[in-house]
């Protein structure tokens, strides 16, 4: 197969000059009361001034944000309007649930490639603490008819339709809109599906969490996430605090299941935590990148996204989206050096992984002879995962794809596949590359 790029229309590949994320922080903690415009002002204004770039070379900017701030609706924009950037910078928010970075960094992709721009910034921001709490829809439709109604009288007998149950506040769920099945009882079902055991899941998180506390301890993530946070912002943490730097494989074996109590296997130390947090990342046209004296940390090389239905399984997003961004990218899964899987549950990554090594699955769902290919756990997740960093829904992606590239880079260069699943059936799949 030959192997392709993704380029502009006189052949410049499309660069990652820079990356940088805020530490992820557990819910209701270092960054509670922080929303996640806030969070992603921070890390867009600390990435202009670490790499000295200059905010009016910019062209545009797209991020997003899971859960959405009623009142600040277009995230990209606050971000322009709220770091000292030039007012003039073009900004638009995408939502693609957990792969909502993938998205704008592939909206950005595809503005460079068209020729339309040649400098953008990508990433999302997602605060699990500073959630839009609702009202019931009772409620909701009894406060607008309160607010028309003429009388006391007309207002008495509204006010007499409510009970406590209707004006009881409503948080945004972790759930299928369509299913009502949380992100945890599809996990519990993937595990039961794909028969994978409470043992393996328990050591998948147990490894994620000792990688990452290792890859913080040789200073692996200190370039990649910010501990500065320059005016007006105040000091938060240095670190990410979901990580267990004193894992023990025995304790997750004590914790009870989370989602099905009787039968169920997953359990909070197989899911990723409720986080906080915010990562972005600056794209350029090669040339520019090079015009501008910028080494690139890496090139896009190939991105898929997929679908499948939301009732069963949903999670398995990756196992679809990934055989995609190979075949565009020319590769084989034995090409790569490194495969970085969002771990949003244990049980969710090892389907997937039982997936890729599966013919049947190949044939039945990919319609194609070969399976995706075995993966070498020394590729795999080799600083950790998602269970041990957090998942601030919208950050994720632009995490994923920045330490997969400075890990290459570390390793002497290469080429990467970093995945994610996501809500709605939904998978992305982006093949990066360094020089
Ligand atoms: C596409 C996608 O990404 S879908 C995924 C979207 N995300 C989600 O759905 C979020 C899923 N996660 C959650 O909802 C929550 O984290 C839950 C419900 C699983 C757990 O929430 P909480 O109960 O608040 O978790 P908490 O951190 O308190 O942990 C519960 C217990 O497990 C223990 N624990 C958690 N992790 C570990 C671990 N790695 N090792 C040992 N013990 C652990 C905690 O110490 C705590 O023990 P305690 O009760 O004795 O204090």
């Amino acid at each position: 197969m030959t192997k392709m790029n993704l380029t502009t229309r006189n052949g410049e590949r499309i660069a990652v000059v820079a990356g940088l994320r805020t530490p992820f922080a557990k819910q209701a903690t270092a960054f509670h009361g922080v929303p996640a415009v806030d969070l992603g002002k921070i890390v867009v204004n600390e990435l202009l001034k670490k790499h000295d770039i200059d905010p009016t070379i910019i062209d545009q900017l797209v991020f997003g944000q899971v859960v959405q701030m009623p009142e600040a609706p277009n995230i990209a924009r606050e971000i322009v309007l709220g770091t000292g950037m030039n007012v003039n910078t073009d900004a638009y928010s995408v939502s693609r649930a957990c792969a909502t970075s993938f998205q704008s960094t592939v909206n950005v992709t595809e503005a460079i490639m068209a020729g339309y721009v040649d400098v953008g910034i990508a990433g999302g921001a997602d605060s699990s603490s500073v959630a839009p709490i609702g009202v019931s829809k009772k409620f909701a439709r009894i406060l607008l008819d309160l607010s028309k109604a003429r009388s006391l009288g007309q207002k008495i007998s509204l006010i007499r339709q409510l009970g406590l149950k209707d004006i009881m506040p409503v948080p945004p769920a972790v759930a299928e809109y369509s299913t009502g099945i949380s992100m945890g009882q599809t996990a519990e079902q993937m595990a039961k599906t794909h028969n994978i055991s409470r043992e393996a899941q328990d050591e998948l998180a147990h490894r994620s969490h000792t990688l990452a506390t290792k890859s913080w301890q040789e200073g692996k993530l200190a370039g990649e996430v910010m501990t500065a946070y320059s005016e007006p912002y105040k000091s938060f943490i240095e670190k990410d605090n979901c990580i267990r730097e004193n894992s023990e494989l025995a304790s997750y074996k004590k914790l009870r299941p989370c989602f099905d109590r009787k039968h169920g296997t997953v359990t909070a130390a197989t899911s990723t935590p409720l986080t906080d947090g915010a990562s972005a990342i600056i794209l350029m046209r090669e040339g520019r990148a090079k015009e501008l004296g910028y080494k690139p940390l890496g090139y896009i090389k190939s991105y898929a996204f997929a679908a499948i239905d939301v009732w069963q399984d949903m999670l398995m997003g990756p196992s679809y989206a990934t055989p995609l961004a190979l075949k565009r990218a020319g590769m084989e899964l034995k090409d790569l050096d490194l495969i970085e899987m969002h771990e949003a549950f244990a049980a969710q990554a090892l389907a997937n992984m039982k997936m890729f090594a599966s013919t049947k699955f190949a044939r039945e769902q990919l319609g194609q002879d070969k399976a995706i290919g075995d993966i070498d756990m020394a590729k795999f997740n080799v600083m950790g995962g998602s269970l041990a960093y957090g998942h601030p829904f919208a950050a994720t992606g632009t995490r994923l794809i920045v330490q997969t590239l400075n890990e290459l880079n570390r390793r002497g260069g290469g080429t990467g596949l970093t995945t994610a699943c996501a809500a709605g059936g939904l998978g992305a799949a982006m093949i990066v590359e360094t020089d």
